[in-house]
Order: structure tokens, then sequence, then C-alpha cells
């Protein structure tokens, strides 16, 4: 039942969305989308329809740097992360606000992160 609700949720969510271009066919390819993700230790969060992942660097200096990539893509796709920092660790939450839930360009978003994260 909450499945079903949550399903029902997307599927008015994705006739809702102001820039339904990248949402569109995202419900169906979500199902083997977020399994690569999962792989790659983005987890869903619990009561909202976003993708969450903790990154741990060296210092400060090396999360800074990632976070300086990140922004600078973020800003290129104008779409942001929710982030906190302290120090060496960076937690990321993504999610597309004007859907209120995933979009494709969370997906894309979460593959540039993790390629960032590596450099
Ligand atoms: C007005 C502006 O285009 C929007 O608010 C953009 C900016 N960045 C964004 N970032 C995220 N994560 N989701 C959005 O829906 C979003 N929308």
């Amino acid at each position: 039942n909450v499945l079903r609700r949550r399903a029902a949720g997307r599927f008015l969510r994705s006739f809702s969305c102001r820039q339904t271009s990248f949402r569109t066919c995202f419900e169906e390819e979500r199902a083997h989308l977020l399994p690569l993700l999962r792989n790659a230790q983005w987890v869903e969060t619990v009561g909202r329809d976003a993708i969450y992942k903790e990154f741990i660097f060296k210092d400060f200096n090396q999360a800074f740097g990632f976070m300086s990539r990140v922004a600078l893509q973020a800003e290129k796709m104008d779409h942001h992360p929710e982030w906190f920092n302290v120090y060496n660790k960076v937690q990321i939450t993504l999610s597309t606000h004007d859907c209120g839930g995933l979009s494709q360009r969370d997906i894309t978003l979460a593959t540039f992160i993790d390629q960032a994260s590596l450099m």
C-alpha cells in the first residue's frame, strides 16, 4: 500500500513538474538507474524522494577542492546539491526541488560527483 501510494505520488509529480523535459520517461528509467547508484553507495533517503551519500577526504583542502568542482558543475546544470561539510567530510543529498522528487538531473549530477570525488 505504501509502495502504491509512493508510485502514485511520483506519477502525479511527473505531471505537475514545471520542467517536464528532464522527467520524461524517468519513471521507467529510474528502475534500472537507481540500482546502479546504490552500487556506488548512494542510498535513498527515508521519507523523501532523494538520494544521499557521504564522502570522506584526507583533509579540508581535498574536501573543498571536491566541493569547488561540484559547485562549478552545479551552476552549469542549474542543479544544486544540498550538502553539509565539516573538515574532511561532505554529506550530499540530491533531489529535484522543482519536481519534489528524483529526476534524471539528480542521476547525472550524482555521476559527476562520483567522478569529481576521485580527482
Ligand atoms: C530557479 C532555478 O532554476 C531553480 O530553482 C533550480 C536551481 N537549482 C536546483 N537544484 C535542485 N537540486 N533542484 C531544483 O529543482 C533546482 N532548481
